[in-house]
């Protein structure tokens, strides 16, 4: 059944929002007892736009995106993908969406060592059950730079070179929303200002919609706008945020 999406956050184009965050909660429990990790987030991400999430350690970054991308349950409240709230999805249609409409970067690049770069990246169309086109395979390792590289394996490749072939990866199913936690936190600034313009262009020339999690202000700038979370609720935003702007808001959230 579809998930009323509030009118008011439909686009001026009349579309649902790429992703809509319906009142989640997430509580953990363990023997130590239960931690709310979301305490009621809500929130609308637009078609094609680039939102960095920021807040102190510990305030449900990752627990959000998780959460967001189907790869964790929230407590309570919906999460609304294109129109599509997850909940409503069996496993095997929640894994089919999430190869079809997401795609992933993670600090940890995830990429399969036996496999080579070409492979690697063919993959989430093979386990789509799509036969991978050579020409889209080389086009999308053309745009992150990596097309002489299809051969080699990952061990043989940089950091940044490879999370260039995770962005290659995630770009191949041309993805509705990238979720990128911490792509940059453990490269150099130079391969990370490249990772963010690749990020960048996926919503300037795709229209695809980017949700990452950071730490960094540099890296937040290059979002349209930053959420800040504090102790799992959202504590604020900014649009177009300088670094410094957003430095600065990120202090006084964690005073
Ligand atoms: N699997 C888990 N079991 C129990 N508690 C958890 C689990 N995962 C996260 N938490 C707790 O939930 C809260 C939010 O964690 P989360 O990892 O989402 O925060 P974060 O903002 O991403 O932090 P960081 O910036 O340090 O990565 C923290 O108190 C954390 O200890």
């Amino acid at each position: 059944m579809p998930h009323p999406v509030p009118p008011a956050w439909h686009q001026a184009d009349g579309r649902p929002p790429a992703l809509l965050l319906d009142g989640i909660t997430k509580t953990y429990r363990s023997k130590a007892g239960a931690v709310d990790a979301l305490r009621g987030v809500t929130y609308h991400f637009q078609q094609g736009s680039f939102t960095a999430v920021m807040g102190p350690s510990g305030s449900g970054k990752s627990t959000l995106l998780q959460c967001a991308a189907g790869l964790d349950k929230p407590t309570t409240g919906a999460v609304v993908l294109n129109g599509t709230p997850l909940h409503g999805l069996s496993e095997v249609a929640l894994t089919k969406l999430r190869r079809e409409q997401m795609g992933f970067v993670f600090q940890a690049y995830n990429l399969l060592p036996s496999l080579t770069v070409y492979d690697n990246v063919a993959l989430p169309l093979r386990l789509t059950g799509r036969r991978p086109q050579r020409r889209d395979v080389h086009q999308v390792l053309q745009q992150v730079g990596l097309e002489d590289k299809a051969g080699r394996r990952p061990a043989e490749l940089s950091g940044g070179q490879q999370q260039r072939v995770a962005i290659a990866r995630a770009l191949i199913t041309r993805p509705a929303v990238f979720f990128a936690d911490e792509p940059t936190g453990a490269l150099d600034s130079k391969t990370s200002r490249q990772i963010l313009d690749l990020l960048r262009s996926a919503t300037d020339a795709s229209g695809q919609t980017v949700v990452m999690v950071t730490h960094d202000p540099l890296a937040a700038a290059y979002a349209d706008r930053v959420v800040f979370l504090s102790d799992g609720v959202v504590a604020g935003s900014l649009d177009r945020g300088t670094p410094q702007q957003i430095a600065a808001a990120m202090s006084d959230l964690e005073r």
